[in-house]
């Protein structure tokens, strides 16, 4: 379906959504030196077609200004016209969804999920084992094991794409860029939030475990 034709309560709701979960994570500091970008989509989805809502480039993100957000199409151009620029990585966000056919991304830089995915680098994956907070997933398995794919970081944003496309895991909603942040998703904005949420305490858990397993 074309943008135009998108109901406008959609459109508001969505950017509603957007200025609430970013200013709750900036109160967390999530988005240092104007790091992190946000997006939920909206209305009907297929791989071919689709809109979401993204945070504009560059933006001071602890701040809320009527220029926070702007829409764009499923290759990440603005779906209207625009003076705002999409945020530097939409591309990864399409790409994420074109294949999960997800509602909401968000994406955090953070010391803990920067430290552990230097320190699993040569793994290419954070391991993860019998944490509670793995359900936080919808993994019930008994002492669940998971690994969390670790992809390279250019400063070249269309590089990325093709490492996110191969080690994308359906089962783990989330991959982290190395030395760089942690994109999270979710069917919509709720469920984005409580991914990134468990990542980020399972990342501080990791890096904390590793510490005391090297201190015996
Ligand atoms: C200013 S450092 C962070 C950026 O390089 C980038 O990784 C980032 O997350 C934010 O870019 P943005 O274009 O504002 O969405
Ligand atoms: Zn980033």
């Amino acid at each position: 379906m074309s943008f135009a034709h998108l109901a406008l309560e959609d459109k508001q709701r969505v950017l509603a959504e957007l200025t609430e979960v970013k200013s709750l994570f900036a109160s967390r500091g999530w988005f240092p030196g104007t790091s992190g970008n946000l997006s939920i989509r909206v209305g009907d989805f297929t791989p071919e077609e689709f809109h979401f809502a993204i945070t504009a480039s560059g933006k001071d993100k602890s701040r809320s200004t009527p220029e926070d957000f702007l829409f764009v199409d499923q290759d990440g151009k603005p779906s209207e016209p625009t003076k705002l620029k999409p945020s530097a990585e939409t591309l990864i966000h399409c790409e994420i969804y074109k294949q999960t056919g997800c509602g909401a991304i968000f994406h955090v830089h953070t010391v803990f999920n920067n430290l552990v995915s230097e320190l699993f680098w040569e793994r290419t994956s954070i391991p993860v084992d019998g944490v509670e907070l793995i359900k936080a997933f919808n993994i019930w398995d008994e002492e669940a094991h998971i690994d969390i794919p670790i992809v390279s970081n250019f400063a070249h944003i269309p590089s990325i794409v093709p490492e996110v496309t191969e080690r994308l895991d359906k089962r783990i909603p989330g991959i982290m860029l190395r030395k760089h942040g942690i994109y999270a998703w979710g069917a919509n904005a709720f469920e984005a939030k409580r991914h990134l949420e468990a990542f980020e305490f399972l990342f501080e858990y990791v890096y904390r475990w590793e510490l005391l397993k090297s201190r015996t």
